[in-house]
């Protein structure tokens, strides 16, 4: 029988044991990765809901708007959820640089061969 997660045209997330979702950002301009984070059934909601892309901040253990200190907001263009419903990827523009390190994406390095780290942004 089919799995209806995966056929089927119903949103139903597949939050796990924390009731999170991955959620991976990319740019609607340029298509480059920006952030990987996590969502909540809130978190999705108001994303969905106000058209700004929010998250759930495990290490603070509280709902984050992004950009709500920072005032690097991003505005959602398109929203996907991925074939078992565990995982969105969040397309989005960018108001700023999205890492808090002020670095346009946060993932500014690369990782060579040998581990050591070059810095490509
Ligand atoms: N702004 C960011 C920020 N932007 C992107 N990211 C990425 O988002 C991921 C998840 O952030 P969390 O702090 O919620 O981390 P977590 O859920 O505990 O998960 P991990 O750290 O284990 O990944 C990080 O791993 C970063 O790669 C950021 N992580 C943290 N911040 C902090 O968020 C605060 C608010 O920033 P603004 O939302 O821009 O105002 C500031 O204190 C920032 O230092």
């Amino acid at each position: 029988m089919a799995d209806m997660r995966e056929a089927g045209l119903d949103l139903d997330p597949k939050y796990d044991a924390s009731g999170l979702i991955t959620a991976c950002v990319t740019d609607a301009a340029s298509g480059a990765l920006l952030m990987v984070a996590h969502m909540n059934e809130e978190a999705l909601r108001l994303t969905t809901q106000t058209g700004e892309v929010h998250f759930w901040s495990r290490s603070r253990a509280s709902l984050w708007k992004k950009g709500e200190s920072s005032g690097n907001v991003l505005k959602l263009v398109e929203l996907r959820i991925d074939c078992d419903q565990d995982a969105v990827w969040v397309i989005a523009s960018p108001a700023g640089p999205t890492c808090h390190t002020g670095a346009p994406s946060c993932f500014y390095r690369r990782v060579a061969a040998d581990g050591s780290l070059e810095r490509i942004a």
